[in-house]
């Protein structure tokens, strides 16, 4: 793994519950916590921001923030957090509410201008409106931008997206896309969201009962299906694929990605970019031999690892080997059993539908 953004053993008892999270999480990028109500998300990252006392060690960004006696209070360590409700100040407006922590930051330190930051969460027509006046939608937006102008060593968002409906979610996504590519700080993430971690996330970890269950790259953990990830109906995974060409006859563009090369919706994106696609396990079917005349046009040569039989269910969850990274398949027992399927026998996945991620 590159250079640790953050190094942690966090321990706490809270009434029955008992975390006890390690952490090692990339320097950049954005890290997703995720893990079913209640797993301890946000006593983690609660105890990270110093408002619950764990016992442990948390170092951010090679500075220790706290190990035995040694404990940074709160409001020293140099963190933005968000969370849900994105509390603002509602009598001032958003031009004042993100112009406060801003001002109390060295001109030196700031990472990121004002406009610049208006710009990026497109903000310029609400600087003059009163906080109480804004959206939900709108406020969470302000909320993360005034947390980015203090400047902060670590960035901490719990489920910002929670409480907004389907459109201000879409719209703020690819916002927090756009934020991967510019900050140069740690970003911790909090969601259940499936749908949030295969957009989101470079670095997943997922917490279960208080403790860290699994850590790494998405791709390796939302194809393991021993994981709880969530419904396996949900279930998806996330490989790169490279831009090969554009088709604007047929409106496609062709995507290298391992295993062979899929079409998908003609994107902007420049030949030779590398870009996220997303698979739900759903969607994708097996055969033994190569499809022909059909009107799926995405199949990819793949090798079985393994199938997981579903307790009480007439699915059977497949994951495939396309040579560098891996995707599941849910497919019947009934037709597992019919093609013989076993782990290492060579097979195409057929991919009904694939939608890319940027
Ligand atoms: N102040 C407290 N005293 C006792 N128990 C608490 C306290 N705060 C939280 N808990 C318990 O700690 C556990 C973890 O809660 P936490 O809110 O961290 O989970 P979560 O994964 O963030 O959940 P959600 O996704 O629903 O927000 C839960 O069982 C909760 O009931």
């Amino acid at each position: 793994m590159p250079e640790l953004g953050i190094d942690a053993q966090l321990r706490l008892q809270q009434g029955a519950f008992r975390l006890d999270a390690r952490l090692q999480l990339p320097a950049t990028g954005i890290s997703v916590l995720f893990g079913r109500s209640g797993s301890g998300k946000t006593t983690l990252l609660r105890a990270i921001a110093g408002l619950e006392r764990a016992e442990g060690f948390l170092r951010v960004g090679g500075q220790l923030w706290q190990e035995g006696a040694h404990f940074r209070p709160g409001h020293l360590r140099p963190l933005g957090y968000v969370d849900q409700s994105g509390e603002l100040f509602p009598h001032l407006d958003v031009r004042a509410n993100l112009a406060f922590g801003y001002r109390r930051v060295p001109r030196a330190r700031r990472r990121l201008g004002f406009d610049e930051a208006v710009a990026l969460f497109d903000l310029e027509a609400l600087l003059g409106q009163r906080a109480e006046q804004l959206s939900a939608g709108q406020r969470q937006r302000v909320a993360i931008v005034r947390a980015l102008l203090t400047s902060p060593d670590l960035l901490l968002l719990d489920a910002p997206l929670a409480s907004l409906d389907r459109h201000s979610r879409a719209e703020i996504l690819p916002l927090l896309e756009q934020l991967r590519e510019r900050l140069q700080i740690p970003l911790l993430y909090v969601t259940h969201s499936q749908d949030e971690v295969t957009r989101l996330a470079d670095h997943l970890v997922l917490l279960d009962k208080g403790q860290t269950l699994a850590s790494g790259p998405p791709s390796r953990l939302l194809s393991d299906p021993r994981l709880p990830l969530g419904h396996p109906d949900e279930a998806a995974v996330v490989i790169i694929g490279q831009v090969e060409r554009h088709d604007h006859h047929y409106q496609l563009s062709t995507l290298r990605v391992p295993g062979g090369t899929l079409s998908v919706a003609l994107c902007r994106l420049p030949p030779e970019a590398e870009t996220r696609v997303r698979i739900f396990a759903r969607d994708v079917s097996i055969a033994l031999d190569p499809p022909h005349r059909s009107s799926i046009l995405n199949t990819l040569s793949a090798r079985i690892v393994d199938l997981f039989y579903e307790r009480d269910s007439a699915r059977v969850m497949v994951r495939l080997d396309l040579g560098s990274a891996c995707i599941l398949a849910r497919i019947t027992r009934l037709s597992a059993d019919r093609l013989g399927l076993e782990p290492n026998l060579p097979v195409y996945a057929q991919i009904k539908s694939v939608a890319m991620m940027d």
